[in-house]
């Protein structure tokens, strides 16, 4: 402030916490991030906290520095704040470090401090962690994490195109998580994760699988992971989405749950967010989520064709519109949505399901006119009857129309697992090949 009083030109930069380089994760040792992430992988606990963490990459604010004194005159004046304007929970963190591979066991703050002391006599990071956690919360407690204090950051944002930095202030992110991650864990300052040994064809791959707590989702779901692919689950029941998680964790796969209601576009958002942060961008959707309830058109049950639209047409778009703008930005992608053969002939006692099912096939049809030549490829799968719980009879449907018209005791079904081979077959052509539509049923039931 002084030399600006003696007229120098002088820009002020608010630094926030910085953290490693984004090419080879170079680290200021002290840094409590680097250390609260040392503390969590060496004790294998994440403790309960209540903390939103920054980080800016110092790669970054070097940039940001030397690129605004070079045009001292059109900066001079000016105050940046590198702070990172998108600060993410800690419990997001310790769930992207749990999909990444490593075995994290959730804690109390106290009883991870006790777990800490008895690692620092043998770990120099971990007695610095403590030496610090003592210095900014002395009663022990965890107070500290809950205070975060944000600046306003659009002085910088609006100069940063100017500086050369269109893509913008640093998200934390999954893939640049993953390079701190793996450089530290080459220089042995973190553990090494346990890789994803399912390998397959689709290694390296993030699925994002709707209705997977249940039938063909869930089939898909599994298959895709023994592929490689790290998949995200989506469904309403969170505890079913955790049993197939834990399922596919054994299998040596990865996947994270992301519990929502299709039927409302803020919860596909937020589940979309949660595989971006978690996995990645999704390179695959499969749209699963459905419900199908024998009523006649005239039974009066308005409140299930009401669901039936609201969940196969409503709930479908929902997701496709989430995920359209990542695949399009990155010029590919591939969207499989789950129709019927119901999409394809009508079935008495499924007006409403025969419809919604129509709706998918015409959709998806116009959707791919319209971005296959960007890079996405759209398939349609129409199965038959597949044992599953789609086919049981809900209380409050129409007993006698499903007496009357569905398939179950008439014939040999299909399994959840028929269908998941046939998704696994379309997903995995190369890329200039587009399988549009696949009609799997029962050989004893063809339409
Ligand atoms: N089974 C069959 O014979 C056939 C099925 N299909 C189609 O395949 C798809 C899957 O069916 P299937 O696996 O058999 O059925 P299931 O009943 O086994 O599974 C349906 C899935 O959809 C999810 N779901 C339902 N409503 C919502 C919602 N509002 N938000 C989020 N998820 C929801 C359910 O999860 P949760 O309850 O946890 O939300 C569940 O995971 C459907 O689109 C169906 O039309 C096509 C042809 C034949
Ligand atoms: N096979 C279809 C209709 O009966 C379906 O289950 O979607």
């Amino acid at each position: 402030m002084k030399a600006r009083a003696r007229g120098m030109p002088v820009i002020v930069y608010r630094l926030g916490n910085q953290a490693g380089d984004r090419a080879n994760a170079a680290w200021n040792p002290q840094d409590l991030t680097l250390l609260m992430l040392q503390g969590v992988l060496r004790s294998g606990q994440a403790p309960r906290l209540n903390w939103r963490l920054e980080f800016t990459p110092v790669d970054f604010t070097s940039e940001v520095i030397v690129r605004a004194m070079a045009q001292l005159s059109l900066h001079a004046g000016k105050i940046f704040h590198l702070v990172n304007p998108q600060p993410i929970s800690f419990d997001l963190l310790c769930d992207w470090l749990s999909v990444s591979g490593y075995t994290l066991r959730r804690v109390d703050y106290a009883d991870w401090l006790v777990e800490l002391r008895q690692l620092a006599e043998a770990c120099q990071p971990i007695a610095s962690l403590l030496r610090l956690l003592e210095e900014l919360a002395p009663s022990g407690g965890s107070q500290y994490f809950g205070q975060l204090s944000t600046f306003d950051s659009r002085q910088l944002r609006a100069a940063l195109p100017s500086l050369g930095l269109e893509s913008g202030y640093p998200a934390i992110e999954s893939s640049l998580l993953a390079v701190y991650v793996a450089r530290l864990a080459e220089r042995g300052l973190l553990p090494r994760a346990r890789r994803n040994t399912s390998g397959g064809a689709l290694l390296g791959k993030v699925a994002m699988v709707t209705g997977a707590s249940s039938g063909i989702g869930q089939a898909v779901a599994q298959a895709l992971a023994r592929d490689g692919c790290q998949v995200a689950l989506v469904a309403r029941r969170a505890d079913q989405l955790e049993q197939v998680r834990q399922g596919i964790l054994a299998a040596q796969g990865v996947a994270v749950a992301c519990p929502a209601d299709v039927t409302s576009r803020a919860e596909v958002e937020a589940a979309v967010a949660r595989c971006r942060s978690l996995l990645g961008q999704p390179d695959i959707l499969v749209n699963s989520a459905g419900v199908m309830y024998y009523t006649r058109a005239f039974s009066g049950l308005t409140h299930l064709t009401d669901r039936t639209i609201d969940v196969n047409c409503r709930g479908l778009v929902h997701t496709v519109e989430a995920v359209l703008p990542i695949m399009l930005d990155r010029g590919g992608g591939h969207i499989v949505n789950l129709s019927s053969d119901a999409g394809r002939a009508p079935f008495p006692g499924l007006a409403v399901y025969t419809g919604s099912k129509f709706f998918v096939e015409g959709y998806s049809r116009a959707l791919r006119l319209e971005v296959a030549s960007r890079g996405l490829r759209v398939t349609c799968v129409q199965p038959g009857d597949v044992r599953t719980p789609l086919q049981a009879c809900r209380d409050d449907a129409d007993s006698e129309a499903h007496k009357e018209f569905s398939g179950q005791g008439k014939y040999t079904m299909l399994e959840p697992e028929d269908v998941a081979r046939a998704i696994l077959y379309a997903v995995q052509q190369p890329p200039h090949v587009g399988v549009n539509e696949i009609l799997v049923e029962s050989r004893e039931a063809p339409i």
